[in-house]
């Protein structure tokens, strides 16, 4: 993952200070560049405000590491790009995406020098508002003046704005030391600032002027009727969420429902883009020891959601690329104080050993490398404080234990058992692309909370869950993860929270997702073949059937504190909701 840091003062440029610096560092190790202006850049110095900008690079795309800030002088333009596009449009991008989408804005903008400001701020944004991927950017536009920047719609990357009196900054990480009050940037739109109007000196503050989703299709539309095409971003964004009810003709979920092989299609996609075509790290390696190398590690606790994307990336993967399996287990004196081995004994460490066994049998001719990282009580403490500086402004009690989970499973240090013997050898995983199955739940009703409104309120409680869930992906908890991820220099992907299968999840109709029945519907009769599996994620559970995977189809979902016995490690009566003291 890469590091931004941009500021925006009355007189001064404002450097991160060392610390930062560090953490920025720690997010891409492979390069880290500054760049300084004033702008506007007149004689009268009083007039300028100062910008200081550093960018560093986890390089993970391209066969060379692109620096950043990406600057262009004739095109008067300062890019910093955190994250990946996959796709312009429906254009899959190859190469490095940062310089794809660099030039591609100087493309377009070169035939708008002469434009007014709002017309280059129209095609900046719809530009970026095509880009398929997760993202977080920031654009310095000298011509027009002006700074653009923001997240992608479900928020996969972090980027937080701290505003003051005399300044504006924007950053991958916050400090937390001073009074400064830093805030995640919202993904309801992208950002603009206006340097010429908004200067500090006029007496104002630095005051960012939303573009919202909306009033951007409403703009792609403009572009629709011009040159006939549609833009993938409204295609993907205009959809809802599909409400229909089952009536007596709809058929119930079962094998061979097309919805299961779209899903499955859908995954592959959404795998092929995030798995293939990673660069090695190691360029001068011996053939032999790259085979060894993993490129991909899951964050595996061998529930469905991650065992699927094991699977199915098996059959995307050469047979000799090694796949890591990070589980993690924690000590916690709350459960453990008496037992010998406490990490044998985590609930997830039991699924992640059944899972690995699974898939072991299902894909023979694959290593499968099950990483146990075992994290005693000592170590939690000891990183506690890192931890929660990472993760702010996120600051409650199920932050922390969620984003410890995630911090040590990312990390990336455990065990792993040599072959044919009962002992384990100490192993750091080289993959820099770690897989997350988060988004599942989410979209295919994977929550206890779902079930639960489908008790009380049948589908249309069931269908205004799942509505909730969709529409706060973006605000919800992916900033922060990204932020304790990336401090190993490992990126997290997503599979499911690909913007097609997302917008196909969208448009599914919910009993083609989940296996929910009621006797008013009675083509879902509960005797039927399918429904021996659990209702919540039904679909992904005939898919991990169809490929062999008959025990992973029937995990039960498990919160990852749980599982990881991360939550109330403590002795104090605390709630997930209480702020951390
Ligand atoms: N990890 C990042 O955010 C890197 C940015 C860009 N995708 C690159 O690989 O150069």
């Amino acid at each position: 993952m890469c590091g931004i840091y941009f500021s925006i003062d009355k007189s001064d440029f404002l450097w991160p200070d060392a610390k930062l610096k560090y953490l920025l560092h720690s997010r891409g190790p492979d390069s880290q560049h500054s760049l300084a202006f004033s702008h506007p850049q007149k004689t009268s110095a009083e007039n300028s405000v100062c910008l200081a900008i550093q960018s560093t690079v986890l390089s993970l795309r391209g066969d060379q590491v692109v620096s950043q800030p990406l600057q262009d002088e004739a095109a008067g333009l300062v890019l910093c790009w955190n994250g990946e596009a996959w796709k312009i449009g429906e254009c899959p991008i190859s190469g490095n995406d940062a310089q794809v989408i660099f030039h591609m804005l100087i493309t377009a903008l070169t035939q708008h020098v002469a434009s007014s400001t709002d017309t280059r701020q129209v095609v900046i944004t719809q530009l970026l508002a095509s880009v398929a991927g997760p993202f977080s950017f920031v654009l310095f536009d000298q011509i027009s003046g002006q700074v653009h920047f923001g997240r992608d719609r479900l928020g996969r990357r972090s980027l937080l704005q701290c505003q003051k009196l005399d300044s504006f900054s924007l950053c991958s990480l916050g400090t937390w030391e001073s009074n400064d009050h830093w805030s995640e940037v919202a993904t309801d739109g992208f950002y603009v600032i206006n340097l010429t109007e908004n200067t500090p000196q006029n007496g104002n503050r630095i005051r960012p002027i939303i573009q919202s989703w909306s009033s951007l299709n409403a703009q792609t539309h403009c572009s629709q009727n011009q040159n006939g095409s549609l833009s993938a971003s409204e295609v993907i964004w205009q959809g809802h969420l599909n409400k229909e009810l089952p009536t007596s003709d709809s058929s119930p979920l079962t094998p061979a429902s097309y919805s299961v092989h779209e899903i499955e299609s859908n995954l592959r996609h959404s795998l092929q883009l995030r798995i293939l075509d990673i660069p090695s790290t190691h360029p001068n390696q011996q053939a032999e020891m790259l085979t060894s190398m993993s490129k991909i590690a899951i964050l595996f606790s061998g529930g469905l959601d991650c065992s699927l994307i094991a699977r199915v990336s098996h059959e995307l993967l050469p047979c000799h690329e090694t796949i890591d399996l990070l589980n993690v287990a924690f000590e916690n004196p709350r459960i453990h104080n008496n037992i010998s081995s406490p990490f044998e004994t985590c609930p997830d460490r039991i699924t992640g050993h059944q899972s690995v066994e699974e898939l072991r049998r299902v894909c023979p001719n694959r290593t499968w490398r099950f990483v146990e990282i075992d994290v005693p009580y000592s170590e939690t403490i000891e990183n506690r404080q890192t931890i929660i500086e990472l993760m702010k402004p996120h600051n409650t009690e199920m932050d922390l234990s969620i984003a410890l989970a995630l911090y040590f499973a990312a990390r990336g240090i455990g065990k792993v058992q040599d072959a044919g013997t009962a002992t384990r050898s100490a192993y750091r995983t080289p993959a820099r692309v770690l897989l997350s199955g988060l988004g599942a739940d989410e979209l295919f009703g994977g929550y206890q909370r779902h079930a639960t409104a489908f008790a009380r309120s049948h589908f249309e409680g069931l269908l205004d869950e799942l509505n909730l869930d969709i529409s706060r992906i973006g605000k919800r908890n992916l900033g922060r993860d990204d932020r304790v991820i990336s401090h190993w220099g490992r990126e997290v992907r997503y599979p499911y929270l690909d913007e097609t299968l997302f917008a196909w999840a969208m448009a599914t109709p919910v009993w083609q997702k989940c296996g929910f029945w009621t006797s008013e519907w009675p083509h879902a009769d509960g005797k039927s073949k399918a429904n021996f599996l659990e209702p919540g994620k039904k679909l992904l559970r005939l898919l991990a059937c169809k490929l062999g995977m008959q025990q992973v189809a029937n995990e039960k979902k498990r919160a990852i504190q749980f599982g990881a016995r991360t939550a109330k490690m403590d002795a104090r009566k605390t709630k997930g909701t209480d702020m951390l003291s």
